[in-house]
């Protein structure tokens, strides 16, 4: 959601002016995403580093609009109510005030049975601090016994991230289809840099976060859905990728993996036992701290 201050600047408005009027900007996004079949919409609202903008100007007031539209949905407003929306929050929560931080926690619980679609809001995030946060769960693992350092691959990884949960946990949701950066940047800014390498299709668009309309969005899912089947293929072959290291880290024990990585109905011997025992706690974890601020 990039561009509100120069959205607000171009119109003689104070900075946070332009901040309502992107938050305005994500329902309506929202209700075109979820109107198109997009089912899963995920939000930069606030990285770590915004914390060094001016407080009483910026900081602030972005975390009072922040704290409003989490109680809107925690009291499972129009647009969540609508369109049956699980909302997600993703980033260092410890780091909010406690309003914000309790609201977030609010709205994931009120919303945790909404099945139809997933808003994710990252806040604050960073992918950096994400991948140092799966690091650090995967050393507790194993410093815990639970996990053997042998067991640590990309998919272990990346199901310790904030996003690594599935659909039927109140974290997580994988691989990004399409990234959209607007205000002109042309840079990633430390945005879902794992979860946007795998056949992500990626478009900088030049309108400012307020200004974004459905025919800005439009052309992308088209382009999307016609590159569909290479989509499919490069990330077939991702997994095959994987598979293939997979297995040759274990041939000397004669384990066989087929196309699902570790999930269920695989072939189990030790280690995939201990792997998913692991990730199950990550989840059940994860799932645990998303509401540990409600009030
Ligand atoms: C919970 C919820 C939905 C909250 C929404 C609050 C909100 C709209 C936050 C966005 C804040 C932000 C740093 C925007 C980026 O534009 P920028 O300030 O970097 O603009 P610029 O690129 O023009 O400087």
């Amino acid at each position: 959601m990039d561009g509100n201050r120069r959205f607000a600047k171009n119109r003689g408005l104070e900075v946070r002016h332009g901040h309502a009027e992107g938050a305005d900007a994500l329902e309506q996004t929202l209700d075109w995403c979820l109107k198109l079949g997009v089912k899963t919409v995920t939000v930069y609202a606030f990285s770590t580093e915004n914390f060094s903008r001016d407080k009483v100007s910026e900081v602030d007031p972005i975390m009072s609009l922040s704290t409003e539209k989490f109680q809107k949905f925690a009291s499972n407003s129009d647009i969540v109510k609508k369109h049956g929306i699980a909302v997600r929050v993703y980033g260092r929560l410890d780091l909010l005030p406690p309003p914000v931080k309790h609201a977030a926690s609010l709205a994931a619980k009120m919303t945790a049975t909404n099945s139809n679609a997933i808003l994710n809001i990252c806040m604050p995030y960073t992918s950096r601090e994400e991948i140092l946060y799966a690091v650090r769960t995967i050393v507790r693992g194993v410093e815990d016994g639970i996990l053997d350092s042998d067991d640590i691959s990309q998919e272990v990884l990346e199901k310790c991230f904030w996003t690594g949960g599935n659909s039927d946990s109140i974290s997580g949701s994988g691989d990004v289809d399409i990234l959209l950066r607007t205000s002109g940047e042309v840079r990633l800014s430390d945005f879902m840099l794992w979860q946007a390498s795998n056949a992500c299709q990626i478009k900088f668009l030049n309108v400012y976060w307020p200004d974004f309309t459905f025919w800005h969005m439009l052309p992308s899912l088209i382009q999307y859905q016609m590159s569909y089947s290479q989509v499919s293929q490069a990330r077939n072959q991702h997994q095959k990728h994987l598979n293939y290291l997979f297995s040759s880290r274990n041939n000397d024990k004669n384990f066989c993996c087929t196309g699902a990585g570790y999930e269920e109905g695989l072939v189990v011997d030790a280690q995939v036992k201990r792997v998913m025992r692991f990730l199950d706690a990550v989840r059940k974890e994860r799932d645990a701290d998303a509401i540990k601020y409600c009030p």
